[in-house]
């Protein structure tokens, strides 16, 4: 079983007792469901382009950072000029939850989006009631039925839409209109190996409609350099910040270094 097996398979069950506990119906009377959103494509493609990671433990490296809190990781984030702060709410292999998102919410006015693995359009009306601006859809673990239809969900919502590939085939399926951002994960979710060439490789397959994001396994400002003339304009940077002990504070040395 691969990680993405394990971790969607447990997702499913985890979802449906979510639903049993707290359904739809309630999720809809949360304040923050029908809050206007701030847009991720729009920041990304205007601002800094870091799109800065609040993660707490990861399957590929255990623990990065469990002694931070949230307050302090996303308000550092914003004073130090991210476009968007991604909020790990998977609970079980990341350490995060979805209060991490609602404590977010209350702390930073840029958009957050709820970084989870979504296999259910319960969980896309939860990151709205909980104060996502976006959420990301992992072309792996959905069909392609399933990718239009929860994209649509989305926009529906007022909430963009990043959707992650692996590959060519995943990218083909993913072009739906309801997509705002497309991106590229460098981790090989089987090895766990990360490669910047993943990104260089799709990224002339990637319509120029589409925000262009790299995501995973970027820890240096020559890497960012070394990514943008293929035209990508948003980074996904979660343990480079993570695993120090001020992660707003290396944000912000890393942003004033861009060039
Ligand atoms: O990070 C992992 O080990 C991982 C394993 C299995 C599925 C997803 C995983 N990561 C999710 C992410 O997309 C990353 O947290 C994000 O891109 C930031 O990556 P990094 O900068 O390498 O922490």
């Amino acid at each position: 079983m691969t990680i993405l097996e394990k971790i969607t398979s447990y997702k499913k069950q985890e979802v449906f007792a979510r639903k049993m506990a707290f359904p739809l119906s309630l999720l809809k009377q949360s304040k923050l469901y029908n809050r206007e959103c701030f847009s991720m494509a729009k920041n990304v493609s205007e601002g800094s382009g870091i799109i800065a990671e609040h993660k707490r433990r990861s399957p590929s490296k255990s623990v990065i950072n469990e002694k931070v809190l949230v307050p302090e990781v996303v308000i550092g984030y914003e004073k130090a000029g991210v476009s968007a702060i991604s909020i790990l709410t998977d609970t079980k292999f990341f350490g995060g939850s979805l209060d991490d998102l609602l404590v977010a919410r209350a702390h930073v006015n840029i958009p957050l989006l709820r970084k989870d693995f979504i296999i259910d359009p319960y969980q896309i009306h939860e990151a709205k009631a909980y104060g996502a601006d976006a959420i990301l859809l992992i072309a792996a673990c959905l069909d392609e039925k399933q990718l239009k239809e929860y994209s649509e969900i989305a926009k529906q919502l007022g909430m963009d839409v990043l959707l992650e590939i692996h590959n060519e085939a995943e990218l083909k399926r993913s072009l739906h209109p309801t997509v705002d951002l497309l991106g590229v994960n460098n981790r090989n979710l089987k090895t766990f190996e990360v490669s910047l060439e993943a990104s260089k490789r799709l990224s002339t397959l990637m319509p120029d409609t589409y925000v262009k994001i790299s995501e995973s396994g970027i820890s240096s400002v020559d890497a960012i350099n070394e990514l943008k003339p293929f035209g990508f304009k948003g980074f996904l940077i979660g343990e480079r910040f993570m695993k120090t002990e001020n992660p707003g504070e290396s944000a912000e040395h890393f942003i004033n270094a861009l060039s």
